[in-house]
């Protein structure tokens, strides 16, 4: 039997542990964002260093300092590194993921509460985080583990670097890199592999060269020095929410161009063979449908459409802040309200030429309103695109990885979402960087009933360690 044989016969034989493993993590309310669970990341970053130690990892917690959110004064969770052997002989592969996970209550529409882990009839596994990132985090250790159990070496040492901060803008980590990028956790990396984004579509598994990059801005408009009753004040003041509206009813189309000018002068033309390159993919606007379970699309054909999420910038409008958003009809007028938006960049765009056009515009967009109101905008995090280049080995191992397990060969793919350490290990370690998808486009990833299906999870274990032995032999 070949280690490959073995390995995944393990690997299906433990399904029910690796669920269950997957439940006690996504129990685990490790809410970034939010003030209240900072607690609950800790406790997940703590489980990790925890399970490492329990495999025989050396761990290294780097403490990246404190943030102010929501009025308070928190520390950052902590950046989890794990190293799992260490033979000269042997290729270093450096995996990333994130422990944190996006909000989540009931009371957006879930069909079952979001920290526990629900298998469905038709083998999905629901819960916050099940497929970004926590299902992919933790395989990384099953992979371990499975070779422990079967007393099979390792092919590769393995590093591990965990963070909390994800999807509250990576706060730390990019300064961390950069500084211990010649030490001794990171000087030694030989390839870089990212499972933490998904497939084009619901059958065909992919590898993924490209990330769009993330500006978020917050604009507050305050005014009053309390909420007022609108049956008195109504007609009266200045309202900060109709401030808001205003200046953010001008930012971008109904048809997603953005308005604010300048922001396209820089986006990299679209080659030739780049063009070519859409027309092979194993792609339908049926599959966005699915995955938002409506067919409200802006495009007519998939060429437009993935263009539209991959190749261009796009902005959008998250939420109001200090907003009324209860059910029932309260007749206030908010004294003070927070637009959130951001803007997906693509290549050659710079996050401060955005922030500068965009300050810009907001702040001309505003004095035109001449509110006695006052604006103020900031850009809350920013990220640059990334771009890979696909002809090194880090992608030939993993496009045979996915032919062993899969049986088919993988499409390469772009995303639209950010990941901003992926250009950060790109440019700092000068290493390829290759992101190995493990979820389905229609997992719902920071929506409401968040899943990973059964078999992408099992199958995804079995392609990360499928990875790391394609790797051992491959030419460098
Ligand atoms: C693609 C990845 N799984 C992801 O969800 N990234 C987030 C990162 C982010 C940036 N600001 C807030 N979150 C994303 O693309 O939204
Ligand atoms: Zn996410
Ligand atoms: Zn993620």
């Amino acid at each position: 039997m070949s280690a490959f044989d073995k390995l995944f016969a393990y690997v299906d034989e433990n399904q029910k542990y690796y669920i269950d493993r997957l439940a006690e993590v996504v129990a685990i309310p490790s809410v970034s964002g939010e003030a209240s669970r900072r607690p609950e990341v800790v406790k997940m970053g703590e489980w990790l260093i925890k399970e490492l130690k329990t495999l025989g990892a050396t761990v290294q917690v780097h403490h990246p300092g404190k943030q102010t959110l929501e009025g308070q004064e928190l520390d950052l969770p902590p950046i989890v590194l794990g190293t799992y052997g260490t033979d000269p002989a042997k290729k270093t592969v450096l995996v990333y993921g994130h422990y944190d996970v996006q909000p989540a209550f009931k009371e957006d529409g879930w069909a079952t509460d979001p920290w526990t882990l629900v298998e469905d009839d038709k083998g999905r596994l629901i819960g916050r985080g099940s497929t970004d990132d926590k299902a992919p985090v933790i395989s990384w250790l099953w992979v371990i583990e499975a070779h422990q159990k079967l007393g099979v070496e390792m092919p590769v040492n393995l590093k591990m670097c965990f963070e909390g901060m994800e999807e509250s803008g990576s706060e730390g980590l990019d300064e961390y890199i950069e500084k211990e990028a010649k030490g001794a956790f990171f000087g030694d990396v030989d390839c870089v592999c990212i499972s933490d984004n998904y497939w084009l579509g619901s059958n065909k598994p992919c590898l993924t060269y490209g990330l769009r990059g993330i500006s978020y801005f917050m604009v507050e408009v305050a005014g009053p020095g309390k909420d007022l009753h609108s049956g008195v004040f109504g007609g009266t003041v200045h309202e900060p929410m109709t401030d808001l509206f205003t200046v953010m009813s001008k930012l971008v189309s109904p048809t997603g161009k953005i308005l604010i000018p300048g922001i396209y002068n820089d986006v990299a033309p679209v080659t030739e063979s780049e063009d070519k390159m859409y027309d092979s993919l194993d792609f339908s606007l049926a599959d966005i449908h699915s995955a938002m379970e409506s067919k409200c699309t802006i495009h007519g054909t998939e060429k437009e459409a993935l263009m539209a999420r991959w190749r261009f910038p796009s902005l959008s409008l998250h939420g109001i802040e200090g907003a009324f958003s209860s059910p029932g009809s309260k007749t206030v007028i908010p004294a003070k309200v927070i637009g959130k938006f951001s803007i997906r960049s693509v290549p050659n765009m710079e996050p401060k030429k955005i922030t500068e056009l965009v300050k810009d515009f907001v702040n001309a967009e505003f004095a035109k309103i001449g509110s006695k109101n006052t604006l103020t905008i900031d850009c809350g995090h920013a990220g640059k695109a990334w771009v890979a280049d696909t002809n090194h080995y880090n992608f030939v191992a993993a496009e045979k990885a996915i032919e062993r397990v899969f049986k088919v060969k993988p499409d390469f793919t772009r995303e639209g979402g950010s990941i901003p350490v992926t250009l950060t290990f790109q440019e700092a370690l000068n290493k390829n960087v290759l992101l190995l998808p493990m979820g389905r486009a229609d997992d719902g990833a920071h929506s409401i009933n968040e899943k990973i299906d059964k078999t992408n999870y099992i199958e995804g274990i079995k392609l990360l360690a499928s990875y790391l032995h394609e790797i051992s032999v491959a030419q460098a």
